[in-house]
């Protein structure tokens, strides 16, 4: 992955300003592997959801444009112990369908385990990078999708002291599909928990909250 060095973005304390796609027009074989590997995993979910394997292509949510490629440099910076740790990436959860993250195994990324991902106090793992798979996160519209059955997966980058690269595919709906509550995953008892919204709207809101 180092010999990619140069188009990573550098995480840490600027891990907030990162909100530009990463250029992928050298790396169009990583970009199609992880594209069509995603759009596999997609379909998977949706047989898992009894729902026809192509269900996410016919609601256009597979509609070009649909994901990106971020390529992560973590200077791994430890900051002084009386400060709050330097986060390399602070709790947050992926916006989109998955996430198909690879890192160069240095250890750091940790998700949450607690159902309730927002309930206090939180319960962190960490993420080992297992060689030669990847680590999958749901990301919040697949969490409104299937009303929580699926839930977004709440993870952080934790400062370790060493130096860490990570490349992360964000399979994201076309901004135009909208978004909401499959059939099979509500009922009377289980009524929808969000509205319908164009997916576009929903990460407009969130890079709102999160930059502003
Ligand atoms: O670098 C990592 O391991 C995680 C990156 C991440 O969570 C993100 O970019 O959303
Ligand atoms: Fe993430």
């Amino acid at each position: 992955m180092r010999k990619f060095q140069k188009f990573f973005l550098h995480g840490g304390r600027q891990w907030s300003l990162i909100m530009e796609r990463s250029c992928v027009s050298s790396l169009p074989a990583a970009d199609y592997c992880l594209r069509s590997a995603a759009r596999r995993l997609i379909s998977l979910i949706a047989l898992a959801l009894k729902l026809d394997e192509d269900y996410f292509v016919k609601v256009g949510a597979l509609d070009d444009p649909e994901g990106f490629l971020r390529l992560l440099h973590y200077p791994g910076e430890l900051g002084s112990s009386d400060e709050e740790p330097i986060y390399g990436a602070s709790a947050h959860s992926d916006y989109g369908m998955t996430t198909l993250l690879l890192t160069d195994g240095v250890a750091g990324l940790q998700a949450c385990v607690c159902r309730e991902k927002w309930r206090q106090p939180r319960v962190w793992e960490d993420v080992p990078q297992i060689h030669g798979c990847f680590i999958v996160n749901i990301g919040d519209m697949m969490e409104r999708w299937t009303n929580c059955l699926f839930r977004s997966t709440l993870h952080r980058v934790m400062p370790t002291g060493q130096e860490r690269y990570s490349m992360a595919f964000f399979m994201d709906p076309n901004p135009d599909c909208i978004v909401e509550c499959l059939e099979s995953c509500c009922s009377e008892s289980c009524p929808p928990r969000f509205p319908a919204i164009r997916s576009g709207d929903y990460f407009t809101e969130r890079f709102r909250l999160t930059y502003d």
